[in-house]
């Protein structure tokens, strides 16, 4: 029959996804990045409550209010709410960090140290006094040295605290490959370690296709220009958009963790995680295969490299040692 009466009764959008949800989720920085994970954690409906805290007046709140709006639209129950304070964050089962600057065109990660630090700290501070069981997500940058603070402040072990860089900066690497055999991005395998700038380590010798390793697909001229474009994938979009740098890929790589941590998932991920002997280095934040599930890093796993990878992870490892031996805290 034609006619309104023959329309199906209006539904959700999306059917209930399955999996597990926790309590709160608190996302500190209400800009390009936090605003758009916090967007993405409430549609994945992976806490019953997703906070945004920032300095900003209203913007918290008015972004807040804005995404709860969408709710009906995209069919979640996640409920979003903005704040200026750290009262409603408190007791959050996980924090993401995103509050901080941004470098723009010309500027490195590392020229954001002082000012982020000053943030971090103050963030962590509160963070320890209102949810001292969370799991923290780092994101703000320079992300390694970032994580140092955030962990020194709060003081949390090191299962608690992780960063996201190497989810990010591995989606770039895939993505150019997928872009340049044609194939498609799921059918990538790889991950990019060490820390989160210029040094960053493309692993080539784990980099396969549906299993097929990459260097019987692709040139070595060309896999090589793909490894110089990751390295310099933030730089190549912070040129483009002159003020800001990237975000809808650093959300999908800091939710992805949260994902993976609520939902038990023992996803391995590539994460700046707190070094205690493996790798053969200490003392520090480098990006490393991490295993992530309920109670965060659950296992740092150690894989066999080449002696050219080696050498650039401990080259990379001494690009985060540099700055953090600069930070006073
Ligand atoms: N690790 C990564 O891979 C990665 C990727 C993208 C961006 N980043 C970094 O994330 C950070 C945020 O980027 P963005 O694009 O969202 O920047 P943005 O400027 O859009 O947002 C930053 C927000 O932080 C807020 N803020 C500042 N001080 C604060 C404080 N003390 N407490 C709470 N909020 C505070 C600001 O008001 C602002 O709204 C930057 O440092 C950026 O370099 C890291
Ligand atoms: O490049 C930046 O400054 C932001 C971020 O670290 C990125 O890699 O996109």
């Amino acid at each position: 029959m034609d006619g309104p009466d023959s329309f199906p009764a209006l539904s959700p959008k999306k059917p209930q996804q399955p999996g597990h949800m926790v309590n709160k989720i608190t996302v500190v920085g209400a800009g390009n990045v936090g605003a758009t994970t916090a967007q993405r954690i409430a549609e994945k409906e992976l806490a019953r409550t997703v906070v945004m805290v920032d300095v900003a007046e209203g913007i918290p709140q008015g972004k807040g209010l804005d995404q709860w709006q969408s709710a009906p639209i995209e069919g979640f129950d996640s409920r979003v709410i903005g704040s200026n304070g750290y009262d409603e964050t408190a007791g959050s089962d996980i924090v993401v960090i995103t509050a901080g600057i941004a470098r723009k065109p010309g500027m490195s990660r590392d020229d954001l140290l002082n000012t982020n630090a000053g943030i971090v700290k103050q963030v962590s501070e509160q963070i320890k006094a209102t949810s001292p069981n969370a799991i923290v997500i780092v994101v703000s940058n320079p992300l390694d040295v970032m994580c140092y603070v955030a962990k020194e402040v709060t003081g949390f072990p090191r299962e608690r605290v992780i960063g996201m860089a190497g989810v990010l900066d591995t989606a770039r690497y895939r993505g150019f490959l997928a872009e340049a055999m044609d194939v498609s991005v799921r059918d990538i395998q790889a991950m990019v370690l060490g820390g989160h700038g210029d040094t960053m380590v493309p692993l080539i010798s784990y980099t396969s296709v549906s299993g097929i390793p990459v260097t019987q697909l692709l040139a070595k001229d060309k896999l090589d220009a793909i490894v110089d474009r990751t390295r310099n994938g933030g730089a190549e979009i912070v040129k483009h958009l002159k003020t800001g740098s990237a975000y809808y890929a650093p959300s999908a790589g800091a939710v992805q963790m949260v994902e993976a941590i609520v939902n038990d998932q023992r996803r391995i991920l590539p994460c700046a995680a707190w070094l205690e002997g493996e790798y053969g280095m200490s003392g520090l934040y480098l990006g490393v295969p991490c295993k992530l599930g309920r109670g965060g890093l659950l296992q740092v796993v150690e894989v066999e490299l080449t002696d050219a990878e080696r050498a650039a992870l401990e080259q990379s490892a001494q690009a985060v040692r540099d700055p953090m031996a600069a930070i006073k805290l």
